[in-house]
């Protein structure tokens, strides 16, 4: 077949290819994004649905003066590879590599930098204001999955660009699935504009009076599209983006080059706010990812021709021993209830679902509600676990204030994938959550150091009282003897090892490297105390302060951003006694973290055994 693909190398090089040769391309496009992750892992169904789509605005558009916005990003594989990056692709979320993502700092093509997810149509119209500030006339896109669209934030996006009236464009990319199955009235309401007869009759009839308009001149063009299009709309009454202010095109089918790009130019004409609602396959293309699109939205490496993921290690995860804990304790205690926000399968509470359907939630891509819902829980007697991803728990700071912290609220929130998270990179490290969490007043934070804490302290969220908060990591637990922890007590740490030379307080996920650092040190002659902190709110302060009488060093180890977090905390509590030990923060510097393997980044911020080691000898040694 004609090597299409080594003739791509930037959207220009689209706009003389035949429709056959752009179909071409598809599957090579395809091919190639297939076979790099089957090395590299990466958001695989996703990619593979927009690849139609991805043609159909590139060749249509003028990228980069005309503006494409990708809602998550994670399907912009595609356009990667058409704006100039398929060489860097093997190098896809590998540390130094290409990001999973668009970054504005990758290519001019690549308009705002994203990760989280519903964001798209707020840039788009703030890029459209600003371009008619400038007097400019650049076509903006937004494009939006159904997923992304369950979020408040979309809405609130669509209400002001509706309003507005500006010249843009919004594709909702349909596939009737966000990671799992999309949920909620949105979905309802998308899955009956896809099955309207109406909708297919009053189109049919439209191309009929469109072709009977005769030929009208260009200023007069954009009127009479409009007109057309409400003509439309009054056959089929309340279609909700019309109520919103925009022009409706479709449901048309995503994978149908030639439609995608009439409709694109026929939104261009028509101006104002326009969406046009496109219907795709998720790993379209695919048939192991077509299948299961939920298993190929992220995956790992994997083997092409079965689609069996190649590392078939079963591991235990810190997310398993959580969904297995809260169903363990949900069994004994019918007052215990579970919320996710659009992440069952990540979170590990699909499991939950299965044994308590009336007992569990999935809100949608809705991190705020998830909040203040499990507040509405609390309130009326039963025990809410807000499970979401650090990251994400960013979006519900007001929420975890307002509705949950000043009321006093028992709502758990079980926060999952906290600390480094790996090939996902900036948007996603979950390295703020003790910083944004530790100041709100009522509030109790604590991590736990391996799965026999996790348990115990899951235990101990389920019985308490007030809003408390469990940060765990993501991947798998560490190797211990299996054994119930029966004295966690709040604000209480754990004393693991004494030395006479200096103390470790470390928290979390860097307990063990600590006590490995030790352990080493001790060959080479000195001899720290150990504590496990357990809290990073309250702070076992009898003991940290005896530790600082005791000794003249004291270090701390988190994995967290330094500014504000648990030594930030120590810092504070030393201050305010006055005390005059010598305290060295360990953690993570005043920048965002890159993509790469857990591993390399922790290595890279001197977080791994040797980097900690460095540091502490450092210290050590200044006398
Ligand atoms: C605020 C936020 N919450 C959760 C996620 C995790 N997440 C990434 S993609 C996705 C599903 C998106 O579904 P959709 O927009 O329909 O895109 P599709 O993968 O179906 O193409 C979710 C929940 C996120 N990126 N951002
Ligand atoms: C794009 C996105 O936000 C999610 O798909 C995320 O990448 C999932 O992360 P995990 O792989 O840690 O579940
Ligand atoms: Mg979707």
């Amino acid at each position: 077949m004609d090597d299409l693909l080594s003739k791509v190398n930037s959207p220009q090089d689209l706009k003389n290819l035949s429709i056959e040769s752009l179909y071409k391309l598809a599957q090579q496009i395809r091919d190639e994004i297939i076979i790099n992750l089957s090395q590299t892992g990466g958001h695989l169904a996703s990619s593979l649905g927009v690849v139609e789509l991805t043609i159909a605005l590139h060749s249509i558009l003028d990228s980069p003066k005309d503006k494409i916005i990708w809602d998550v990003g994670h399907q912009a594989y595609a356009h990667k590879i058409l704006t100039g990056r398929r060489a860097d692709f093997k190098s896809l979320r590998k540390l130094n590599g290409i990001s999973g993502f668009p970054k504005r700092i990758e290519s001019v093509h690549d308009q705002v930098d994203v990760g989280h997810s519903s964001t798209s149509i707020s840039s788009a119209l703030g890029i459209a204001c600003a371009r008619d500030i400038k007097g400019d006339d650049d076509t903006i896109v937004a494009v939006i999955g159904d997923g992304a669209l369950t979020a408040g934030m979309a809405f609130e996006a669509l209400n002001h660009a509706g309003h507005l009236q500006k010249d843009m464009i919004v594709i909702l990319n349909d596939n009737e699935m966000s990671i799992s199955e999309n949920v909620g009235a949105v979905s309802n309401y998308l899955d009956k504009l896809r099955t309207n007869p109406k909708i297919h009759r009053a189109k049919k009839d439209l191309g009929h009076l469109i072709n009977a308009i005769p030929a009208i001149g260009d200023h007069l063009l954009k009127t009479a599209n409009r007109v057309k299009n409400s003509l439309k709309y009054l056959l089929v009454s309340g279609i909700l983006f019309e109520e919103f202010g925009f022009t409706y095109l479709g449901p048309i089918d995503g994978h149908n080059i030639k439609v995608l790009q009439e409709h694109i130019k026929d939104a261009q004409k028509i101006g104002g706010p326009v969406l046009i609602h496109t219907i795709t396959t998720k790993g379209k293309g695919y048939t192991p990812a077509e299948e299961e699109p939920a298993k190929f939205h992220g995956v790992g490496p994997f083997n092409i021709r079965t689609g069996e993921g190649k590392n078939k290690k079963q591991r235990r995860t810190y997310t398993n021993i959580f969904s297995q804990t809260l169903i363990d304790l949900a069994k004994d205690d019918s007052e215990i209830v579970a919320i996710t926000a659009a992440m069952p399968s990540g979170t590990g509470l699909n499991k939950f679902a299965q044994e308590f359907p009336k007992r569990f939630y999935d809100v949608g891509i809705a991190e705020q509600h998830a909040i203040t819902l499990g507040a509405g829980l609390a309130l009326n007697g039963v025990k809410p676990f807000v499970t979401l991803y650090s990251t994400f728990l960013q979006r519900g700071y007001d929420q975890v204030m307002h509705d949950v912290c000043i009321q006093n609220l028992p709502v758990k929130l079980a926060i999952d994938r906290a600390g480094i998270v790996g090939r996902d990179g900036e948007t996603h490290q979950g390295v703020f959550d003790y910083a944004f969490l530790r100041h709100l007043p009522n509030m109790t934070v604590m991590a736990p150091k391996d799965e026999n804490e996790l348990k115990a302290m899951i235990k101990l969220a389920a019985n308490y009282n007030r809003p408390i908060a469990l940060r765990y990591p993501r991947g798998e637990v560490v190797g211990v003897e299996r054994v119930e922890i029966d004295d966690l007590e709040i604000g209480k740490a754990e004393v693991l090892c004494e030395g006479k030379d200096g103390a470790i307080l470390a928290i979390g996920s860097m307990v063990y490297p600590a006590l490995e650092v030790v352990n080493d040190l001790a060959k080479e002659g000195i001899d720290l105390t150990v504590v496990n902190s357990r809290f990073v709110k309250p702070l076992d302060q009898e003991l940290i302060l005896g530790l600082a009488d005791k000794y003249n060093r004291i270090f701390t180890i988190e994995e967290h951003v330094l500014q504000g977090g648990f030594g930030s905390a120590v810092a504070e509590l030393l201050l305010d006694n006055d005390s005059s030990v010598r305290l060295t923060r360990i953690g993570l510097p005043d920048k965002f973290i890159e993509h790469g393997s857990s591993e390399e980044l922790l290595a890279r911020y001197g977080l791994d055994i040797e980097g900690i080691k460095k540091r502490i000898k450092e210290v050590m040694q200044e006398g």
